[in-house]
């Protein structure tokens, strides 16, 4: 049976509820498909030790930035950190198909800027981004493309 990994962090549940969608967009083409989500912030909050991906997996990463302008201006990444501590766990970022970023865009030049950084971070594509819980379009978009990864 295919199994699709989505490995995310969410703080204020914009995250978790595109996860949620997806995840039922993605059965929805495919009765039998298994997914399986990693949810960081839960993995840290009940001190669960990080683990090696045994599957791919596509990772999604809100921006949480302090500072900066995304320009020429330093930017500190906030709160999200786990993300990367997890993708670097036994070297998971070699399993890892790609991430995709969200964010708003009223934060203009840092739109979704963290999930850039870690594409080029850990070389691995920018898939796709999506702004605040996503639309439906941006599902349907990035469900056909893991849909695609996977070749489901
Ligand atoms: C303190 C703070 C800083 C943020 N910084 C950025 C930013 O630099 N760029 C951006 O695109 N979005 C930024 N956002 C917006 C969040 O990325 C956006 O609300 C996202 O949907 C949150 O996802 P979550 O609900 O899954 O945690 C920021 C939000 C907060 C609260």
């Amino acid at each position: 049976m295919a199994k699709v990994s989505l490995v995310y962090i969410s703080l204020s549940g914009n995250t978790a509820s595109f996860i949620k969608r997806l995840t039922a967009y993605l059965q929805e083409g495919h009765a039998d498909l298994e997914v399986e989500q990693v949810n960081i912030k839960d993995l840290v909050k009940e001190g669960q030790d990080f683990f090696a991906m045994d599957n791919q997996f596509v990772a999604f990463l809100p921006t949480y930035l302090e500072g900066g302008n995304g320009v020429d201006s330093g930017d500190v990444e906030i709160l999200t950190n786990d993300l990367a501590a997890f993708i670097e766990y036994e070297e998971n970022y070699k399993k890892c198909f790609g991430i995709v970023g969200s964010g708003n865009r009223n934060f203009n030049n840092q739109y979704c800027l963290t999930a850039k950084q870690y594409s080029q971070r850990f070389g691995f594509p920018l898939l796709d981004t999506f702004e605040l819980r996503g639309l439906q379009n941006d599902i349907s978009r990035v469900g056909d493309k893991i849909a695609e990864l996977y070749r489901l």
